[in-house]
């Protein structure tokens, strides 16, 4: 590959050094889209009228962001916010129109033709809505089929697509074939196939959104449950909020392509942006997902200060037992500091109302 990169956040040699590093990325379509990012006065206008001047669609705007190692990073929005077109042009599946794109501290926009075509086999796996199963394969071929490609020999393809054929709980379907399984069967082989390869990145493209709730929430599990056993810096996307809250470390929300806010699920909930992600927070159950810190308080005169201590970031729906049971003020407590109190008061607000609407 070629030259490194500066890194604009880490750019020293410590193991948390991001695995992709994003620098003011755009993608433009259309007749002129070198020209919008290059122009302060294309930059400037909004989407309707960069169509109406120059015929183009600006999919992502300016956008910046590291994925650490062995994060699940989501990316959210809604239909046409850019999603796919981002996800996309991490990998090249797209060329990016501008900006700076580095994979493991690597240059990946000066990578050539050969080198993403290596990357792609070695280190990327992409599992999207569609299973692309082969029909005339079975379970068991279809998992091997990436390291068949690759040019792995038979016996260690086999003993390869075995173990993740087992890792995603297929074992006693490694000989079906595809029509022989159902929606969620056939998804896990398309997990268990991305995983045969050992790539570094797993990339998920709406993965379950043609699945039906039950057999849905099976697989976030099992999305869960892999990250867990094999602890691979995943990227995906969605536009399932309770989806994104599940499976996220960190959740970048976007609009008309570009980043409205990136954080914790938490910091979602807690202190969203703008409207737009008020509107898609506003009907998480918010003791599920805020902390104390979110909810404490100072301490005012008169308040019990002996309560049972937590810390801040107990999720808030853990301690609601404590903080009613203690009939007293819970302390945040963080390494012997008090950080703040929480009482049935706040406990109260969190549950009945809307604190975004206070
Ligand atoms: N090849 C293309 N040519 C022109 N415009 C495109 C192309 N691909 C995407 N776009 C436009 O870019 C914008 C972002 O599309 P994208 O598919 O990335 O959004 P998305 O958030 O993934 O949407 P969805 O959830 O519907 O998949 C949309 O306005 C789309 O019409």
């Amino acid at each position: 590959m070629a030259a490194p990169v500066q890194q604009p956040s880490t750019g020293d040699d410590h193991a948390g050094a991001p695995v992709i590093s994003v620098r003011g990325l755009w993608k433009v379509f259309g007749p002129r889209a070198a020209e919008v990012p290059r122009s302060t006065e294309l930059r400037a206008l909004s989407r309707s009228e960069l169509m109406e001047q120059t015929g183009c669609t600006a999919a992502v705007r300016e956008v910046d962001f590291d994925v650490s190692p062995g994060e699940v990073f989501v990316v959210m929005g809604l239909s046409g916010s850019g999603k796919s077109t981002l996800v996309r042009c991490l990998t090249r599946l797209i060329e990016p129109t501008a900006g700076e794109l580095s994979f493991e501290r690597e240059d990946l926009l000066a990578a050539d033709a050969k080198q993403l075509r290596t990357l792609r086999r070695n280190k990327f796996s992409m599992v999207f809505q569609h299973f692309g199963l082969l029909p005339h394969r079975s379970v068991v071929d279809n998992v091997g089929f990436g390291l068949e490609v690759r040019g792995v020999g038979k016996a260690e393809r086999l003993r390869r697509a075995n173990e993740v054929i087992e890792l995603v709980g297929l074992d006693s379907y490694r000989n079906s074939y595809p029509d022989q399984l159902s929606g969620g069967m056939q998804q896990r082989v398309g997990l268990a196939r991305a995983l045969a390869g050992e790539p570094d990145v797993l990339f998920f493209d709406e993965p379950f959104s043609a699945l039906d709730p039950l057999i849905r929430r099976e697989m976030q599990n099992e999305v869960i449950h892999l990250h867990r056993t094999v602890g691979k810096t995943m990227v995906f996307i969605t536009h399932d909020l309770s989806e994104a809250l599940k499976l996220g470390d960190r959740i970048l929300i976007m609009r008309d392509g570009q980043m409205v806010q990136l954080g914790t699920g938490d910091e979602l909930v807690g202190a969203p942006a703008d409207d737009y992600v008020r509107d898609f927070v506003r009907d998480v159950p918010r003791a599920d997902v805020l902390t104390l810190k979110w909810i404490m308080r100072a301490p005012r005169p008169g308040d019990e200060l002996d309560g049972p201590e937590l810390g801040p970031d107990t999720l808030a729906r853990e301690a609601t037992r404590s903080v009613l049971a203690a009939g007293k003020p819970v302390k945040v407590v963080r390494d012997g500091e008090l950080l703040g109190i929480v009482s049935d008061e706040e406990i109260l607000t969190l549950v009945v109302g809307r604190g975004d609407e206070e």
